[in-house]
């Protein structure tokens, strides 16, 4: 799978985990930051995953910061994304199926690296189910179109 990442430099520890696995599993993945520990933005990184998932340069996008929440708010505003914040596999595992969320977002100051990579794993091995889930998410669409400029 093709799949972007990034953090802030709260997330850049576990982001660093989750890139060394993909890459041992073979996927194809891109970085775009940040790329060191000193204090950054995290809305920085989460615009360039976001617009280029939503792009469909990239199958899934894993977003990290300390909590992950931040990250993924900032994602939840390009248009096209639905990112989700787990720290649990079942959480992970409904919003694939549930949501088709494009982007998962973590926070490293919250979940163990085991458990992330778990969540990773689940995240991206879940298919959507479709069927009465896709008429909530074209109702998202929706929203979206009434409050695009
Ligand atoms: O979790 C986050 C956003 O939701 C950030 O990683 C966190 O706010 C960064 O905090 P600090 O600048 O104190 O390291």
């Amino acid at each position: 799978m093709r799949i972007a990442l990034g953090s802030d430099h709260g997330g850049i520890n576990l982001k660093r985990s989750i890139i060394d696995y993909l890459v041992s599993e073979g996927h194809e993945i891109k970085d775009f930051g940040t790329d060191s520990s000193d204090s950054c933005d995290y809305p920085d990184f989460a615009l360039p995953v976001a617009e280029s998932v939503v792009a469909k340069e990239f199958d899934y996008g894993i977003l990290i910061c300390g909590t992950g929440i931040g990250i993924s708010i900032a994602a939840n505003k390009v248009s096209g994304v639905r990112a989700a914040l787990c720290h649990n596999t079942f959480s992970a595992h409904a919003t694939r199926e549930h949501n088709n969320a494009n982007i998962l977002a973590m926070g490293e100051r919250v979940v163990g690296t085991g458990l992330a990579l778990d969540i990773v794993k689940t995240f991206i091995n879940t298919e959507f189910e479709g069927g009465r889930h896709q008429k909530r998410i074209d109702k998202i669409s929706q929203i979206e179109k009434k409050y695009m400029k």
